[in-house]
Formats: structure tokens, sequence, C-alpha cells
């Protein structure tokens, strides 16, 4: 694929199915969290909302409990939907609930969204506190940053796409996507409910070592066909990494892809 992306180009691997997906996505996250563990310490991993929080339980099997440093994994949110953490909206509690609270990460190194701007529905305070709290850790070394820019590098982050094209709370036609100065943005009418939600602006979601985008169904195949056409008005067409980008579909969501894409 010859495209605008340049060396950043995005790959993909096609599935027969959600379960070799999910067991394939269990298998990239371990590496990578052996390899980020052994050199810095810790392992920084990025969560979104939707299916494939469901898709991580893979990582509870045994062979994965008894490996994996769970002590040093960090949790972030590339979105979140601003409303009470015990919602059954809540990002936070959908993670928690499925996977976070069956593995041993240090409750202390799970970085949900302000509780207070939470209950209240607060967006901008919510965006506003939890760009202060990635600041925090970029300088506490636990974040690194991308390379010269200051911008924070991420280790792994996991997306979801709308049928529409979104990721994280980036919908196509709205302005967040062409935010550039701040690392936490908010929207107030998102087109998928709830509306009101945060999320990281396009910078720090492309400065991440590596982005895993994992798709599955039908409904979400002429999104995905549209992404490898290079059309740039879906927001998840610009999705790159600064190590790799790489697309996990199913059959069903890639079965629109033209020949040669
Ligand atoms: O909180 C959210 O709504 C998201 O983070 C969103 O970007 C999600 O990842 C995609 O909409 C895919 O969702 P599904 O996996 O449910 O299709």
């Amino acid at each position: 694929m010859a495209s605008v992306l340049g060396e950043k180009e995005r790959k993909k691997i096609v599935f027969p199915s959600k379960n070799e997906l999910s067991e394939a996505m269990a298998k990239y996250t371990a590496n990578l969290s052996a390899k980020f563990c052994k050199e810095r310490g810790y392992f920084t991993l990025v969560l979104s909302g939707g299916d494939l929080i469901s898709w991580l339980s893979e990582l509870l099997k045994p062979v994965y409990q008894e490996s994996i440093e769970w002590s040093k994994w960090h949790i972030f949110w590339v979105d979140e939907r601003v409303v009470p953490l015990d919602h059954k909206d809540s990002n936070y509690k959908l993670a928690f609930d499925g996977f976070l609270s069956k593995v041993p990460i240090p409750i202390a190194n799970i970085y949900a969204i302000d509780q207070d701007c939470a209950a209240l529905g607060d967006a901008k305070g919510a965006a506003l506190l939890y760009e202060k709290c990635i600041k925090r850790l970029v300088n506490r070394n636990i974040i690194r940053t991308y390379k010269s820019s200051g911008f924070p590098q991420f280790d792994l982050q996991l997306l979801g796409m709308g049928p529409d094209g979104h990721m994280a709370s980036l919908f196509p036609g709205h302005y967040q996507i062409k935010e550039k100065a701040n690392l936490v943005t908010y929207i107030t009418d998102s087109p998928k409910p709830p509306p009101k939600r945060i999320t990281f602006t396009l910078p720090v979601i492309n400065c991440t070592s590596y982005n895993l985008m994992a798709v599955c169904d039908e409904a979400q195949a002429d999104a995905v066909a549209k992404v490898f056409e290079d059309n740039f008005d879906l927001p998840s067409t610009w999705l790159t990494a600064d190590v790799e980008a790489i697309w996990f579909l199913d059959q069903a969501a890639a079965s629109k892809i033209p020949k040669g894409h």
C-alpha cells in the first residue's frame, strides 16, 4: 500500500474469527509487556471502551496470569465517557469489571478520570485533570516522552473503531480530530452516546510506540475498507504509531477491503 502515511504504513492481520483475534491480541500485549518491563521497569497500556475489553479476557488464562509482571503495569484510557465511575456506560467500569479486577495490577496504577468531574458530568474539568495526571506521570518518568516533542509516549494502546470510522472519541466532522496543542480534549455532543466524553488528541494517540486497532464484524466493514483506501475523512485513517500501527481484523470486518490493499 503506497500511501501518504509513508514509512508509517498501517499493517493488518486478518483472523478467521474473534477467538483467534483475541488470542493474538493477548500474545501481542504479553510480548510487549515483557519487552517494556525488562527495558524500563514499567508497561504503560492505554485502553479504549467497546468490545475489545471482552477480548482481553484471554489474558486471564493461567499462562499469562503467571508470567506477566502485573505490578509493573500502568493503565490509562484513550477516551472515557463522563459518567460516574460506577455507571454502566463507564469505560473504567467496563475494564475494571471484565479485566482489571481479575489481575494483580496495583489499584494506584489504574488512572481513571477524576471521580468528582465524572459524577458532575464536567467534561472540560475531566479533560484538564486527566491531562495534569498524564503530565505528573511524565515527570515521574513512568510515561516516556516522544523524542524531543515532550509529548507523552505510551507503550501500547488498544483501540476500536465505530462504523462511522471514529476512534477514541474523535468523530468524523467534529473539530477534536484537529486539536494539536492539548494532550486531552473533550466533546459534549458525541454522536455515539453518551454525549460527554474526554479523549486523547491525535498527536498523543500517534506518539504511542505500538497502536493495535482491533475490529470485528460486518457492521464495520465499509469503514475498514475506506481506511485502507486512505479516506482521511475517517478519523481512524489518521492512526499511525512511533514503531507499529497494526490492525487486527476478523474476516467479516476485512471483507470489503479492495484487493491489493
Ligand atoms: O468509549 C468508546 O465508545 C470508545 O472508546 C470507542 O472509540 C470504541 O472503541 C469504538 O466505538 C468501538 O466500539 P465497539 O468495539 O463497541 O464497536
